[in-house]
């Protein structure tokens, strides 16, 4: 049974989802230790998880049993986050619940729209698709074009807002009173504790953390750095 865009909100209502990658070259990168950390974090009260690349969603989905959010990083420049056609496809094929992808107002590379994305998503593969956007433009533009869930992800990473040193919770709130009933989900450099309950009473509908809770490198950097011995 496919998930529905109801259960999806249902079961993330209030809740964490964790966003489980590692980048090239890193020790961690293979599927089987994303899934592994996938399950780690469920145990801990995911509501949802998050995971890069073909063969980690096949790992992820085979390993947890809650909605998987899928997507496919082609490059880290431009739009990199499932930028076309054939990768939204792909991901959806992978056995994602949820496909992820770039919904900001740039060209993507096969000069699809986000409405084509989600119109393939919804009526071939019956599948949910994220909006990863980065302003409140394309936040409005990807509730429009019937993505499920709106997110803040690319917020400070395009060049549309500046990159807050927390959560863009300004942009957060123009986006949640914007698009009132509609969904979205607060994403990217959430750190802490009390980042996670701002964004939430901000308006978010669901909360999606990563690194400060499965990269490693980066939360020992973090350590290294906070007592001066790098
Ligand atoms: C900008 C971009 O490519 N963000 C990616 C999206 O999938 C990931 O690299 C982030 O880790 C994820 O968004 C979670 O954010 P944070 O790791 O800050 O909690």
């Amino acid at each position: 049974m496919p998930l529905t865009t109801e259960d999806l909100l249902t079961r993330t209502a209030g809740r964490l989802v964790v966003s489980c990658q590692a980048y090239p070259g890193e020790p961690m990168r293979t599927p089987e230790t994303m899934a592994r950390v996938a399950q780690a974090v469920v145990e801990g009260g995911a509501a949802a998880v998050r995971v890069q690349g073909l063969d980690d969603v096949r790992a992820t989905v085979g390993a947890v049993d809650v909605p998987v959010i899928g997507l496919w990083k082609d490059g880290d420049e431009g739009v990199y986050i499932t930028p076309t056609l054939r990768h939204a496809r792909a991901v959806a094929e992978a056995g994602a619940h949820v496909v992820a992808l770039d919904a900001t107002l740039r060209p993507r590379p096969d000069g699809s729209t986000v409405a084509d994305l989600v119109r393939m998503l919804h009526e071939e593969c019956g599948v949910l698709v994220m909006a990863d956007c980065d302003d409140l433009s394309s936040a409005v533009a990807a509730a429009e074009a019937g993505a499920d869930v709106v997110g803040t992800t690319l917020a400070g990473y395009t060049g549309a807002r500046p990159r807050t040193e927390g959560p863009d919770l300004e942009l957060l709130r123009a986006v949640t009173r914007e698009l009132a009933e509609h969904p979205v989900f607060a994403e990217g450099r959430i750190h802490t504790h009390e980042q996670a309950r701002a964004a939430l009473e901000a308006g978010a509908h669901a909360v999606c953390v990563g690194t400060a809770i499965t990269h490693p490198t980066s939360l020992t950097r973090w350590f290294v750095d906070a007592i001066g011995a790098g």
